[in-house]
């Protein structure tokens, strides 16, 4: 018999929760209904769904970070989001933290149940066959040709064979985590799990029992004796995530924990041995909230025994178009569809910009495109809106050439021809509206700020129709 599927519904609105759980049980799938993402995240560490049915507005942790949350862990589980706000904000959001689809509400219950039909399909399809699994499912490239980057490389490989506790400084969406994998997987320690933990995901009353885990009926809502996180990474590597976000009174702990590799989970009282190499990482300077008196300087020390700096992307760009195309190709894999290609000066703007949220900006990015262009290639003009203005901000001033660059592929695309006709008047009429404003209409002046003869200028009005309604002062 085919084993039944586990959804998971995730909603606030009861209602809502009663028709999915009834329909989904009707068709013999097995559904458990939650009433917000924390209650979701508690079961994850017990069980694994097949798939998550989730609504975006919810209180407290809202469905977009509860996706971010589920991905991070379990990025093959498909997370179907639902919305009363059917805007392409959300469902672009959605998409680019890996949701599997989209679910405008309201919606109409077949409409859910073939969409549910299909992310299991989907799921099946791409499940690695036991035997087929790579030996480290998370192991991932890491591109990087620039020296800065080679200079991260040669430190993996010089600490490879250590157990070494290593530091990790980087802004947000550089890498870090991906370079903790790498060392984690050139480590004697490769078969044993590398566990990861986002300190500022985690919600400071759960730290403790999160990373030291808890006994039965340790406070209210420990219904079940519960491994930590130090547990789990037994023999392996724990990768503490935004490290500076730490609570001082778990810094403390984990100071404790360091210096006698055993611990004590939440209301127990035998001590817990463990084997675990650290590697700590954060965007933050940690010296900084040392003196500040946020960050305990005994641990500090205790973390800062090697130190990996990864540059920000903008310090890096010679790797753009290598990751460019990377992403892409991941995203139509992802998505299955045909690798997007860049044209030449769109790969040539998109290395330009400042990319503030670094590699991971540039991973969505790519997503993005991947489900947004409309053709093979990719133009400037199907760039998302909010790139260009970026390169505003950066730059300081308006990329004029850029507008016109994005306008010509717009007209062009629209099969419009002898667009010259309409851009070279427009070009003219800009020009010298704007120098006869600096010469509060003065002709002459006006006519040697735009490097014409006076008459030029008079002839130039007349042609384009400028002298309707104009003072000819002179
Ligand atoms: N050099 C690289 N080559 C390929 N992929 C990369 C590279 N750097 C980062 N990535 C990808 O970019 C995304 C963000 O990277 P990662 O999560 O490691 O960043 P981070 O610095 O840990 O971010 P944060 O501090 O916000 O958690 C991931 O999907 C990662 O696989």
């Amino acid at each position: 018999m085919a084993k039944v599927s586990n959804i998971w519904v995730v909603d606030d609105d009861r209602s809502i929760r009663w028709v999915l759980e009834r329909a989904l049980t009707k068709h013999n799938y097995d559904c458990t209904v939650f009433e917000n993402g924390e209650s979701l995240l508690r079961k994850l560490q017990h069980q694994v769904p097949d798939i998550i049915m989730s609504d975006v507005r919810m209180d407290g942790m809202d469905g977009l970070q509860l996706l971010e949350r589920v991905q991070g862990e379990y990025p093959d589980i498909p997370v179907i989001i639902m919305t009363a706000h059917s805007d392409l904000d959300s469902a672009v959001a959605s998409f680019q933290g890996g949701a599997f689809e989209y679910l405008p509400k309201p919606f109409d219950v077949d409409e859910a149940l073939s969409l549910v039909e299909r992310a299991i399909e989907h799921s099946a399809k791409h499940k690695p066959v036991e035997d087929e699994m790579p030996k480290n499912p998370t192991a991932t490239e890491i591109i990087g040709e620039a020296p800065a980057m080679q200079e991260v490389f040669r430190a993996i490989g010089r600490l490879s064979q250590s157990n070494i506790t290593v530091l990790i400084n980087g802004e947000s969406g550089t890498g870090k985590e991906l370079v903790a994998q790498a060392l984690h997987r050139h480590s004697p320690r490769k078969e044993d799990p590398f566990i990861a933990l986002n300190m500022a995901a985690i919600p400071r009353d759960l730290m403790e029992s999160e990373l030291f885990g808890h006994e039965k009926g340790a406070f209210t809502g420990a219904q079940n004796q519960r491994r930590g996180r130090f547990e789990q990474a037994d023999g392996g590597t724990l990768f503490l995530d935004e490290i500076g976000d730490m609570p001082a009174e778990t810094q403390t702990r984990l100071l404790r924990v360091l210096a006698d590799s055993e611990f004590y989970r939440v209301g127990g009282h035998t001590p817990i041995k463990v084997d675990v190499r650290i590697i700590a990482a954060t965007h933050q300077n940690l010296e900084q909230l040392v003196e500040e008196g946020r960050f305990r300087e005994d641990l500090f020390h205790r973390l800062n025994v090697i130190r990996i700096h990864i540059p920000k992307l903008a310090n890096r760009r010679e790797d753009i178009p290598k990751l460019l195309e990377f992403f892409l190709r991941k995203a139509a894999e992802e998505l299955d569809v045909e690798p997007k290609t860049l044209r030449p000066d769109t790969e040539a703007y998109l290395s330009r910009l400042p990319w503030p949220g670094n590699v991971r900006q540039l991973e969505n990015i790519c997503r993005w495109i991947t489900v947004m262009a409309s053709g093979r290639e990719v133009l400037i003009s199907d760039l998302p809106p909010e790139l260009v203005e970026e390169s505003v901000q950066s730059t300081g001033h308006e990329n004029w050439e850029q507008s016109l660059r994005n306008w010509t592929d717009r007209e062009l695309s629209r099969g419009e021809s002898r667009i010259l006709d309409l851009a070279v008047p427009a070009f003219e009429r800009v020009m010298i509206e704007t120098a006869l404003k600096h010469t509060a209409g003065r002709r002459r002046d006006a006519a040697e700020l735009l490097g014409w003869g006076r008459n030029t200028l008079t002839r130039k009005i007349k042609e384009l129709g400028l002298d309707d309604g104009m003072e000819d002062i002179d």
